[in-house]
């Protein structure tokens, strides 16, 4: 018998078809529903997006405002979210914090107790919807009681990323930065089979409920190999200092064996078609705050790892630094990735829904040969 190839980590295989969004390293491109995410990023809102992203279209002008309005009606925290995440130590990791609250929204969507139910398209729309408008009161609430800060309430005069910033600092920033906000959240919206996005089609294969596929798909995002890079490009700019000690704080991490965060893509090998875009808001950002050294470290280090591995940023390397500027903790950043990702995440789960096969891959055994007890 030959033995079966086997493919470590899913790379190169295709298993299914989507109409969500299409990678394409070759072309350097992303399309959200047939739109590259350049155009949306620089045209749109992030409520736009997420419409398209569920929905297949861009919402008309009516669409949208009703979108909108119901969005901003469903921003508030329920009491009982709050003491589950009082419950948990400051000190957590806010990815844990997030991971338990949307477990426990599912767990008080009494609408779930029916089991038919389960697969509804409408409540399911209604289900994300609710995810969406939730998720930033919940990770604005886990940065404020890191910082022993009261939580602010939702202005329902605001859009999404403004009223996101004002839950999180208790004030509007310039628009400058609330932008830059935007166009970050449109980036990290969708990515067609991520492990986060698999994840949650994993779990929605066997017909479970969208919020345990998106609680999984958090799980999945948190780890330094996919969305918890965003932080740790932080952490590796706190070692580095510097721009001038880039290139000897890499040499002694290759040596070390170590990988270097916000390098490297499963799928781009020539780039992250997202990062020039995210890179320009960078921009922006650092002249805002009169952070020229943030950007000469950046390119320090982008420069050095070009010339030692060949090795190209994703779109984690800006977004770090990004939202450093704005003010974010470290530690919050891959919870705002999971923010803008439950629009792709979610439209996966319908997806997977509407034409579900469980997903159940084989393994090879390698395992001892059959054996017995001897008693
Ligand atoms: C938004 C996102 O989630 S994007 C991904 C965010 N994750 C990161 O930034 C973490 C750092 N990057 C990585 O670990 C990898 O590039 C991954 C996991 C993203 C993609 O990995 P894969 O496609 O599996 O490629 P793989 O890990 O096999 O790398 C191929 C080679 O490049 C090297 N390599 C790839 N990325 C890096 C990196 N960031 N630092 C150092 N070496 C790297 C590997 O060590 C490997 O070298 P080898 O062939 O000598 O063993
Ligand atoms: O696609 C991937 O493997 C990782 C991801 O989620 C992204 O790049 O946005």
């Amino acid at each position: 018998m030959t033995d079966p190839e086997i493919h470590k980590g899913l790379a190169g295989v295709v298993v299914d078809t989507t109409t969500i969004s299409s990678v394409n390293p070759q072309t350097n491109s992303l399309l959200y529903r047939g739109y590259p995410v350049q155009e949306l990023a620089a045209h749109c809102s992030f409520e736009e997006v997420a419409y398209l992203l569920w929905h297949g279209e861009l919402p008309t002008p009516e669409q949208l405002v009703a979108f909108e309005s119901l969005e901003r009606s469903l921003r508030r925290l329920d009491d009982r979210t709050r003491r589950a995440l009082d419950d948990i130590p400051a000190s957590a990791h806010p990815m844990d914090a997030l991971r338990t609250a949307v477990s426990q929204l599912g767990g008080l969507d009494a609408t779930l107790q029916q089991p038919d139910s389960i697969l509804d398209p409408e409540l399911n729309e209604g289900r994300a919807l609710y995810l969406f408008a939730q998720l930033p009161a919940i990770v604005a609430y886990i940065q404020r009681r890191r910082r022993g800060l009261d939580p602010v309430e939702p202005r329902d005069d605001l859009d999404y990323s403004r009223n996101f910033l004002w839950m999180t600092f208790g004030e509007v920033p310039d628009d400058v930065v609330v932008d830059a906000f935007r166009v970050s959240l449109v980036l990290y919206a969708e990515h067609s089979f991520n492990a986060s996005t698999f994840t949650a089609r994993v779990i929605a294969s066997t017909l479970s409920d969208v919020y345990s596929a998106v609680t999984g798909a958090i799980g999945a995002l948190k780890g330094p190999l996919h969305g918890g890079a965003n932080e740790a490009v932080m952490h590796a700019f706190e070692e580095i200092r510097t721009a001038d000690r880039a290139e000897e704080w890499l040499d002694a991490a290759l040596a070390e064996k170590r990988k270097i965060m916000g390098f490297g893509h499963r799928v781009y090998k020539n780039g992250d078609s997202r990062v020039p875009t995210m890179h320009a808001s960078l921009v922006v950002l650092a002249d805002h705050y009169d952070r020229r050294d943030l950007l000469d470290l950046y390119d320090a280090l982008e420069n050095a790892m070009g010339e030692r591995k060949n090795i190209k940023p994703n779109l984690d390397y800006p977004s770090g630094p990004a939202y450093n500027l704005m003010g974010f903790d470290t530690e919050t950043f891959t919870p705002l990735f999971a923010a803008a990702r439950v629009t792709g995440w979610t439209a996966h789960v319908f997806e997977q829904y509407a034409a579900n096969s469980l997903i159940r891959p084989l393994s090879q055994y390698t395992g001892p040969a059959e054996r017995h007890l001897e008693r």
